[in-house]
């Protein structure tokens, strides 16, 4: 069944965040938590910010909606996280997680995963505080536009992520390509971007409501990044298993992560 493209307006009207995590990421029912992909997330960002040594002043999260998941290993390598979503009540909802309010969506286990992977006997309670800290702002995006934070003009980052936020942003490859261009704007000449996808999947459900999301293969991701001046430093896909129930919920087989190196402006 086609979906008809959900643009940015749908997203600030029906985009209900607190449906978003139940379904993708409770951590008993998440969709996200039962097929392993968080896991695996969690992972690969620890060794991008380890292993592959990306560290820097500024990183800007694109699209992070009311997840904070994507933020808790790179807060250890940046002195400040710029969060850039399109929507008023998902950076709410993202600025009410940093600071732990109550009734809020509880990501314990998951930082404490992420303080078990790093090994230094961080606790919860000081990765909370350290990742409010360091996230010194919370801005509007489009990704659809040129520059996606305008009117603002940003000094170029260090690092770009964008977690599951282009696929749901575009209407289309083309579109896609353009958005990559755009986010990639905002970073330096050496820098390093990091996107997170789904593969060859066009909706995913939110509390009733039907998104859209571009199909594509990671063949497509490889050659977008690499077409918009980037070499590659990892790039691996994350095989998801066939259930029926789960897959009418959003329909992609696997996500993919790339980390890559900005050779140039295009
Ligand atoms: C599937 S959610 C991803 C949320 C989170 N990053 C994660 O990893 O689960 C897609 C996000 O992209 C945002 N988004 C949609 N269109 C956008 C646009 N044109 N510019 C910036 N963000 C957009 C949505 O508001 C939403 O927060």
């Amino acid at each position: 069944m086609a979906t008809d493209y959900t643009g940015a307006d749908v997203y600030q009207k029906e985009f209900d965040p607190r449906s978003y995590l139940e379904t993708y990421y409770n951590p008993k029912s998440g969709l996200l938590v039962k097929d392993g992909y968080l896991n695996f997330a969690l992972k690969k960002y620890h060794e991008t910010f380890t292993v592959h040594g990306v560290k820097g002043e500024t990183l800007i999260d694109v699209g992070h909606g009311p997840t904070i998941y994507q933020d808790l290993s790179a807060c250890e390598s940046f002195r400040e996280i710029i969060g850039a979503e399109y929507t008023d009540r998902n950076r709410e909802y993202y600025e009410k997680t940093l600071r732990n309010e109550p009734g809020i969506f509880d990501w314990t286990s998951v930082i404490q995963a992420v303080c078990d992977l790093e090994g230094k006997g961080t606790t919860v309670e000081e990765k909370r505080e350290k990742l409010k800290n360091t996230v010194k702002k919370t801005i509007k995006c489009d990704v659809t536009k040129s520059n996606p934070v305008a009117p603002l003009v940003l000094p170029k980052a260090d690092c770009v992520m964008a977690n599951f936020c282009l696929d749901a942003a575009c209407k289309d490859l083309d579109s896609y390509c353009n958005a990559l261009n755009n986010i990639s704007s905002l970073l330096k000449v050496g820098g390093h971007l990091i996107i997170v996808e789904v593969l060859n999947s066009t909706f995913y459900w939110v509390g009733g409501k039907r998104f859209s999301s571009v199909a594509h293969n990671d063949d497509f991701i490889r050659g977008a990044i690499t077409n918009t001046g980037y070499a590659i430093i990892d790039l691996e896909v994350f095989p998801r298993k066939y259930d029926e129930e789960q897959y009418n919920i959003c329909g992609h087989d696997s996500t993919i992560f790339v980390l890559a190196r900005k050779l140039r402006d295009i």
